[in-house]
């Protein structure tokens, strides 16, 4: 296909801001141009060249626009074309704080708000599945470059280590790649986006590595890097068993920051990091410039990092689209205006994308290899039919070629007539070895020429003695000895090797065969033939009467001594495979693959599930599933129809308010001339249309409610079907695997099978699983539930986000979990008898109190300290405790999520300061059972109580020895004044 050229579409997208600068920016009503107007500024003087207008235009301008808008405009299609094959990179460009990571990544949090990348994802994946007759992979990597760094933001999940080591190469065609790069398969839409939020999480982690947040601007944090998240999409057909392999990639792009180092006011390592975005987006916009200028030769595509990865992107191979993100508020006019300008010129650049397809070479020699097959199959079918079955195409053996070069000897001879021409293969061999037998016969003629003459000359010179001597000397040097190693039957490159045989027999048999040739006795050995002699005797034997002998080997298959055998058997084994191999395929292709699956009955690997799945769905599950298909068809067009029902009642009751609205303000403009004016023409409509749009509010409303149940009950009917497919599946698996594989491979397999099942099903409940679940697990299931039922595409959104989060828990998060549980359970267990025996020790003392009075006991010194001691514990507990809940309650509760277990940035109280009684003490109360909600609650604020008791406890101790000593001092100044301090029986006695 020839490259068409079409230059980068750019749309601009606008932040939603209340203050957007109205008199400043306009817009066209033809969505495309843009107007900005600004005021000369009068400060400025008499001689003034400020400029006051621009203009600019656009392919489309999504003022205020949804994700869902956005999406559409900019990135459905180039998706679609990405399953084509084509190349396409989509990338924001804009001022920090423009809404480019919304624009690209969205906002996590909210399905909806979900942006660019994840909404690609998912369509790649829905496309793929509109396409049964292709075989997609899809891969994807996560490539971040800060400061001329790249960063590999999935390196993480490879088995290699971080690599630092990522480097750009150029391939033949131009096109560039990053070495070193981790590229994941991802099999369905859950999967990548778990890359894609793995991909996030390493970027902020990364960012807080390189402190990269460090940049700071407007009271947003400035992205000093720049991200390309790559979908990778190779896709083969399935019906045709075709070599064809088209492999298209999609960029996703959020660049950094385009704003001016001024604005940043950075400084030190700031100020590096903004010079190297800006240098980098400089670079960027050089390239732009250069590629807008058709004469320019030269493009500086390697000036950066950045401009070099995405080299096809900008005037490449690629459909490319620029999103321009701008904040349209007065303050940021310069900005907008710098990033306008710099879209403009992007729409000079023209790209020339075109379908990527590669031929695979071990597709194209299995496709050979099958064709090969195929036509021996028609051949022996063929054979069998005309009555040759004796026919065969496999290469001759030593033995038969000994027997045509036999019957090619006979036909010489003319011992037969004819030799029966049977195969093309045998006329080939019969036309080698006549060959053969001229050029030996041609070589012989002339030696017995050469040796003529000389013995005529050297007749001539000495008859008689010399002529004996040469001759016994030619004999001598001809003599055939079977052992001697002279080249006979050695290996040429012509094929085969030539040797003589023994002068004397020759001699003899020239004269007899005369010019005819005829006699000639081949003998033709292998190297092994040629090693074991005898084999090679054997036709020398059975022509020990021949004129002269050859020996003959075939190069051609050159099996080393005691090779033969083995190879003889493998190519037996491989012929019987083969063979039924063929035969299977065929049964399979009749019966529609309900036999075991293919590469095992070929004795080879195993298919992968997703693939068997596959197989399953075209075989015996083909019922199942076309009642899978059409139910999915009929629940997506009753989702279809629900969620145009709800659009439609939500218009109405919009209008429906407006209307209410616009008559609530007339009733307020009318107050206080109720007398005058009764009711309006305007507002009779309005009251009428009000009127009228209730009715069909009722009527959608009902519409909508029972579509709903429609959509439930299909959703439940749907989901039974796939469950159904799944365990037959399962059932047939097993059959021809065995339960121990398919327990091997449930991991892995069973996400694609469940993916080719139609990718969007949800784990089942399981009977009893709720009981094993804990408050969290079971809020996500909550979650799920009604996700799956608001909207059941949002489902691996969620699933994939939450996967993240609990991968990215702390390595030693179920520490701190358990020292959490632990802590609390100690405090119920433990905490409420701290309490009490605080009480029952202050009891105790007031009795020991009574009992020194009583008896007249001096204990009331110890009492004294020791109640001293309780109430400095109770009140600094109440004061301590009360200040560190509030400031613990503060800095820590906003970060807590019970949800996901995610412990707060800062100091863990509750692991500091556990001491180890208590977590022994606590470890016994774990068997005491807590309801969920006190578990949460508990949580909440048991590091709080725990801080505020060891506070508390310092404080305590810190106080009563105070109190001692002092009380002491007061006794022991008692007792220099007047001597011992009085104790109560001394008063008494006195
Ligand atoms: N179209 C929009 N709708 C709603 N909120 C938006 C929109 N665009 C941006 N925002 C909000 O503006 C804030 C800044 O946006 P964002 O982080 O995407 O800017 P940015 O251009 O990527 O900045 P940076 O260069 O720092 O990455 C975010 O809180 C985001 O939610």
């Amino acid at each position: 296909m020839s490259a068409k050229s079409k230059h980068v579409r750019v749309v601009i997208r606008t932040r939603p801001t209340s203050a957007f600068a109205q008199d400043v920016i306009s817009f066209g009503v033809d969505k495309k141009s843009l107007h900005i107007h600004i005021p000369k500024n009068a400060e400025w003087g008499f001689i003034n060249n400020q400029q006051e207008n621009w203009d600019f235009k656009f392919d489309n301008i999504l003022h205020n626009a949804s994700q869902e808008v956005v999406y559409d405009e900019c990135g459905s299609s180039i998706v679609r074309s990405l399953l084509d094959g084509y190349n396409g990179t989509v990338m924001a460009y804009g001022q920090t704080g423009a809404g480019k990571t919304f624009t690209m990544t969205g906002a996590t949090e909210n399905y909806k708000h979900r942006g660019l990348i994840p909404r690609a994802i998912s369509h790649v994946f829905h496309e793929i599945a509109e396409r049964p007759t292709l075989a997609f992979t899809v891969r994807i990597s996560y490539l971040e470059v800060y400061n001329e760094q790249m960063v590999d933001l999935l390196a993480t999940l490879s088995d290699g280590e971080r690599s630092d080591a990522l480097t750009v190469v150029e391939e033949k065609t131009g096109s560039t790649y990053v070495k070193g790069l981790t590229v994941q398969i991802a099999n369905n839409e859950e999967e990548a986006l778990n890359l894609l939020f793995e991909g996030e999480t390493n970027r902020s982690i990364s960012e807080h590595q390189l402190n990269k947040n460090s940049t700071r601007y407007g009271g947003f944090r400035v992205d000093t890097s720049h991200c390309i998240f790559t979908i990778y999409v190779e896709s083969r057909s399935r019906v045709e068993s075709s070599e064809k392999v088209m492999i298209s990639k999609l960029n996703l792009v959020d660049l950094a920051g385009s704003e001016r180092l001024s604005k940043t006011e950075t400084k030190g390592k700031s100020l590096k990091e903004a010079m190297y975005i800006n240098r980098s987006l400089t670079y960027l916009e050089q390239v732009i410039i250069a590629l807008s200028d058709k004469k320019r030769e030269h493009i500086p595509f390697r000036q950066s990092k950045m401009t070099h990865v995405l080299r096809d992107a900008l005037g490449g191979n690629c459909n490319t689209l620029m999103i321009a993100n701008i904040w349209g508020e007065q303050e940021h006019i310069e900005e907008t205006i710098s990033t306008l300008r710099f879209a403009t010129r992007m729409m000079c650049v023209s790209t020339s994308p075109e379908i990527n397809v590669q031929y695979d070479p071990i597709a194209l020699i299995k496709k050979y290899e099958k064709e090969i097959k195929e036509l021996k199959q028609e051949l022996s079918m063929h054979d069998t039919l005309s009555n040759r079955s004796h026919v065969q195409y496999e290469p001759y053996t030593e033995a038969q070629k000994h027997e045509l070069a036999k019957s090619v000897r006979g036909f010489i001879d003319n011992e037969a007539e004819e030799i029966e021409i049977v195969s093309l293969r045998q006329i080939r061999e019969v036309l080698t070895i006549f060959r053969l037998m001229y050029k030996n016969l041609e070589s012989e003629m002339e030696d017995a020429m050469q040796r003529a003459q000389k013995a005529s000359n050297t007749n001539r010179e000495s008859p008689g003695e010399h002529h004996s001597e040469s001759l016994g000397a030619t004999r001598k040097q001809t003599a055939y000895d079977p052992d001697r190693e002279d080249g006979v039957g050695d290996v040429e490159s012509a094929g085969f090797g030539v040797g003589l045989a023994p002068l004397g027999v020759r001699a003899q048999q020239l004269q007899q065969s005369g010019m005819r040739g005829g006699g000639a006795a081949m003998r033709m050995g292998t190297q092994q033939a040629k090693g074991n002699r005898k084999m090679g005797r054997i036709s020398a034997a059975d022509h020990d009467d021949d004129d002269f002998a050859h020996e003959v080997s075939p190069s051609h298959q050159l099996p080393r001594a005691g090779d033969m055998t083995p190879l003889r058997e493998s190519e037996l084994t491989f012929t019987i495979k083969y063979e039924s191999g063929i035969i299977i395929d065929t049964t399979q292709g009749m019966l529609g693959g309900l036999g075991a699956p293919k590469e095992r009955r070929h004795g080879g690997a195993p298919l992968s599930r997703a693939e068997e799945f596959e197989t399953f769905k075209r075989g015996k599950g083909a019922e199942m599933n076309r009642i899978l298909t059409d139910n999915k068809l009929v629940l997506k067009e009753k989702r279809r129809l629900a969620k145009e029902l709800a659009e439609t009642v939500n218009q109405i009751k919009i209008t429906m308010d407006d209307y209410k609205s616009r008559l609530e303000q007339n009733k307020r403009a009318n107050a206080g001339r109720e007398s005058e004016i009764i009711i309006s023409e305007e507002e009779y409509a309005m009251i009428s249309s009000i009127k009228r749009l209730k009715e069909q509010y009722r009527e959608k409303f009902d519409q909508l409610r029972a579509t709903r149940a429609d959509v439930e009950y299909c959703t439940k009917l749907t989901d039974q079907c796939r469950q159904k497919l799944m365990a037959e599946f399962e059932q047939w698996y097993e059959s021809i695997y065995g339960a121990q594989m398919t327990d091997a491979s449930n991991g892995g397999g069973g996400a694609g099978a469940g993916a080719g099942a139609g990718g969007d099903g949800m784990a089942m409940g399981v009977g009893g699983i709720d009981d094993a679940l804990d408050i969290g697990e079971k809020f996500d299931r909550l979650q799920m539930e009604r996700m799956s039922q608001e909207d059941p595409d949002s489902l691996p959104y969620y699933n994939a986000k939450k996967n993240t989060e609990r991968r990215n828990q702390k390595p030693n998060q179920p520490m701190y979990e358990f020292l959490g549980a632990v802590t609390a359970r100690s405090a119920l267990v433990e905490g409420v008898p701290n309490q009490v025996s605080t009480l029952s020790a202050c009891l105790g003392l007031l009795f020991m109190q009574g009992v020194a009075w009583y008896t007249g006991e001096d204990v009331e010194l110890y009492a004294l300290v020791l109640i001293k001691f309780s109430a400095a514990w109770l009140l600094s507990g109440f004061v301590f405790g009360g200040l560190v809940a509030a400031v613990s309650l503060m800095r820590f509760q906003p970060d807590w999520n019970p949800r996901t277990r995610a412990w707060p940035s800062g100091p863990r109280l509750p692991a500091v300061f556990l001491s180890l009684r208590e977590i022994v003490s606590a470890l016994a109360s774990l068997f005491v059972p807590l309801s969920d909600a006190s578990y949460n609650i508990i949580v909440y604020g048991v590091g709080i109580e725990r801080f505020a008791l060891s506070i508390l406890l310092l404080f305590g101790l810190l106080t009563a020895s105070y109190w001692y000593i002092d009380t002491k001092q007061m006794f022991t100044a008692a007792a220099g004044a007047g001597g011992a301090p009085l104790r109560k029986k001394d008063k008494k006695k006195q």
